[in-house]
């Protein structure tokens, strides 16, 4: 099955949720005008990583991002792996990623579930603890958040659900540990026989640098298509999920496994 992809590598503004949601409707836009199936967003998009006041910006319930993403998502017939946003649950912060479908139907919602240290995020934020598995475009995917792709054994239970043929990554990853990002991903599809479609932004924010790089990798761990480290762009490229099938055919990884030996 042929999907063209859409990535939106853009700029967030420290703080400021509006701005941000005009950049998001922006790019939605555009998905659209080239006919985009699928369309990805970076990491927290709505705050950055503001998360001394979350207090006063995280969305909550998600609500007013929900109602952005899934206006677009029905405006544009496009299905949407919205990246995250800076969420506010029952007295808690999360950083979570909502999916909608392209007649604007939710159809996933995810916390993220490592937290990361080195940008103080567990000070701030609360981990989650459930699988984000879907079906998008009539495909079998997964997503995860960021540092979430240190964790190769998470990601690998998401992706042996299924196995699912898609996995999408949502990040605000700083340009000093850019090559670390695109071997794991490379890793990260190799070792799941997966297409792997990853949005990071660009631009800074008072403590870091980020470096794009946003990339579409194929299933033996080819970069098919990939943005530059300081451009917003909107990275598009037609993936066809019956690649995969092929290379699941030939090395059988999912049905080799020894589960009941691993811990
Ligand atoms: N926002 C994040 O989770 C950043 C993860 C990161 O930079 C890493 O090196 O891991």
């Amino acid at each position: 099955m042929k999907l063209k992809i859409a990535i939106a590598q853009i700029d967030i503004a420290l703080g400021d949720p509006k701005h941000n949601q005009k950049t998001v409707a922006y790019y939605a836009e555009k998905a659209a005008e080239v006919n985009a199936d699928v369309l990805v967003y970076p990491e927290m998009w709505n705050t950055g990583y503001a998360l001394t006041e979350l207090t006063n910006l995280a969305d909550t319930n998600g609500q007013d991002s929900q109602l952005l993403l899934s206006k677009l998502a029905k405006k544009y017939h496009l299905n949407i792996v919205g990246g995250s946003v800076a969420t506010q649950q029952n007295h808690k912060f999360y950083n979570t990623m909502f999916v909608f479908d392209a007649s604007g139907q939710k159809v996933s919602e995810y916390n993220k579930l490592h937290l990361f240290g080195l940008m103080n995020e567990e000070k701030y934020v609360s981990a989650g603890s459930m699988i984000n598995t879907f079906d998008l475009a009539g495909i079998k995917s997964a997503a995860a958040i960021c540092y979430d792709i240190r964790f190769p054994e998470w990601l690998r239970t998401m992706m042996s659900v299924g196995p699912q043929e898609i996995l999408y990554v949502a990040a605000e990853w700083p340009i000093q540990r850019i090559e670390q990002w695109q071997i794991m991903l490379q890793a990260r599809a190799i070792e799941n026989q997966t297409f792997v479609v990853a949005a990071n932004r660009v631009g800074r924010d008072k403590n870091n640098v980020f470096g794009g790089r946003s990339l579409i990798i194929d299933p033996l761990g080819r970069v098919i298509q990939q943005a530059g480290d300081t451009q917003e762009t909107l990275l598009i490229s037609t993936i066809d999920t019956d690649d995969e099938k092929m290379v699941r055919g030939q090395i059988p990884v999912f049905d080799d496994r020894r589960p009941e030996l691993y811990y």
